[in-house]
């Protein structure tokens, strides 16, 4: 513990001699410290129950305010890597790698230069494992449940897997050493990439920022994205480009065309004036409490796929149900555009979208003016639909291999139990019994007689954090339908009186 506070103090100091810095100053005058980057603004604590290590406020901090700056020359990018030679020389023969492919290439690189690469006080701060679903195994996908969710997780291992078969012969050129050219070698740096990258406006692959990455996520909600907090970027910032972290979901927006509804207004970016990233508080925050900063609109599912953590309250969740195909024809809504909201309340285009496939064909035409501004078009075509909608969630918790009531026992046990054995113990008295022993299973632990002499593996206990995060992740999505039903159910009700 000691050595590991040493060793963040010694990052911090060379963080400042790097120029990054959480002083409200601007980074041309003289710094209050060299000893730190953080002290005026921030500091790293730990946030047990929203992502563990992140960054605290040192005072109370107001919203807009600039909370860090990063200079240009502390960030790891393609670019700053490919700084070396013999690097750029085996980069440039193998054009047919993506960027960000390139930039995980850049990483490993840079770990395989261990002491010798110059940001080796930053790597050794990133985290030595991940959970996001390009990781999960067998046992831990079909945790999930929900074919939607299988498929998502199947998609991402087998396109880390290609991208890692695409890679090799270039980390073979580099002549990388064994261990950084494993398949688990490629998935961690993959997952560094994902989880920790902040957009910039030269390079698709986006940064990797010391001190900038510690920031954990806040999901964007009504309270940072409105009008106050536009006209205040808008007035006092030279803010242009608002970033979200991660390639797939990359968006760059003019400040000027946020209208004030918009949910991706974040809380930096990089900025050319001062050749730093920048980062500002995205609310009031007072001593002690955690600075977040909000890295995009996600569902739980995407959270999982590409940050490897879900929230417990997500405003962004959806939930999909399966749909007739007639549904999706007679409107032109796009399917991403049907769904349940997190609060059970389905979305504007699935209601519409449902009244007019319950609309006789040659009627529809005429409805379609109604449709499309929000309007129920009968008592008859609403109760038809509220009910189809009610038997349709019905139908899928259903066919789902575990209830509400049982996911909540077992994260009850997860969470509960001092040891994992006291967990088999609570778990062989639950109706999830057998998702235990097919976890036993899957780590040749299957005699549980013999489990006294048994100590859990470290890669049975990081699947067995994987399993709790496909639990969670099930039941939110179960609860989700729940509220739909329960919703349906008032509406019904409410019809009836
Ligand atoms: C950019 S890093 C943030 C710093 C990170 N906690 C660390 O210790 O390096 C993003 C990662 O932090 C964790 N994280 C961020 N926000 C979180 C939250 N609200 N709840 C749980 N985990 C979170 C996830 O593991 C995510 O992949």
């Amino acid at each position: 513990m000691e050595q590991e506070q040493q060793n963040l103090e010694s990052f911090l100091t060379w963080a400042a001699l790097l120029g990054i810095s959480d002083s409200t100053t601007r980074a041309d005058q003289p710094q209050h410290s060299l000893s730190s980057c953080l002290g005026s603004s921030l500091c790293v604590s730990h946030f047990p129950h929203s992502g563990g290590r992140g960054l605290g406020a040192v005072r109370d901090l107001r919203r807009g305010e600039i909370v860090l700056r990063v200079p240009k020359y502390a960030l790891m990018t393609r670019e700053s890597v490919m700084e070396d030679k013999k690097l750029c020389f085996a980069v440039n023969r193998h054009s047919c790698l993506s960027s960000v492919q390139i930039l995980i290439v850049c990483l490993l690189y840079e770990m395989s230069k261990w002491k010798t690469s110059r940001w080796h006080p930053y790597l050794m701060h990133l985290p030595h494992t991940y959970d996001i679903l390009a990781m999960f195994g067998e046992f831990e996908k079909r945790a999930l449940q929900v074919d939607e969710a299988m498929w998502v997780t199947e998609k991402a291992i087998l396109k880390a897997k290609s991208e890692w078969r695409d890679a090799h012969a270039l980390m073979e050129d580099l002549m990388f050493r064994p261990q950084f050219l494993t398949f688990k070698a490629w998935v961690w740096a993959s997952a560094t990439i994902s989880s920790r990258t902040l957009h910039i406006p030269w390079d698709e692959a986006g940064c990797l920022c010391p001190v900038g990455d510690l920031f954990n996520y806040d999901a964007p909600g009504e309270e940072s994205s409105g009008i106050e907090h536009l006209d205040y970027l808008l007035s006092n910032s030279s803010i242009h480009d608002t970033i979200l972290l991660n390639g797939d979901k990359n968006i760059m927006v003019d400040a000027e065309q946020l209208d004030s509804h918009s949910q991706r207004l974040t809380d930096g970016g990089f900025e050319e004036d001062v050749n730093a990233y920048c980062f500002y508080a995205r609310a009031h925050y007072k001593k002690g409490d955690q600075v977040l900063l909000c890295y995009g609109t996600y569902t739980n599912l995407e959270l999982l796929e590409h940050y490897g953590f879900l929230l417990q309250e997500n405003p962004n969740d959806k939930v999909f149900i399966p749909l007739e195909a007639a549904v999706y024809s007679s409107t032109s809504w796009s399917k991403d555009s049907l769904y349940i909201h997190h609060n059970g309340k389905p979305s504007f285009a699935l209601l519409a979208a449902l009244r007019l496939w319950a609309t006789p064909q040659n009627k529809r035409r005429s409805v379609g003016h109604l449709v499309y501004s929000g309007s129920q078009l009968s008592a008859d075509n609403e109760i038809f639909i509220i009910k189809w909608l009610s038997k349709t969630c019905i139908a899928v918790l259903k066919n789902l291999p575990t209830s509400i009531e049982e996911d909540t026992l077992l994260l009850n046990a997860m969470d509960n139990s001092q040891d994992f054995f006291t967990f088999v113990d609570i778990t062989k008295l639950l109706s999830s019994r057998d998702e235990m022993y097919t976890f036993l299973e899957a780590h040749n632990m299957k005699d549980t007689d013999s489990f006294t002499d048994i100590i859990l593996s470290r890669k049975a206990r990081r699947s067995m954090d994987r399993w709790k995060l496909a639990v969670q992740w099930r039941l939110k999505y179960k609860k989700v339908l729940f509220n739909c039903i329960s919703y349906c159910n008032d509406i019904l009700d409410s019809f009836m009186k």
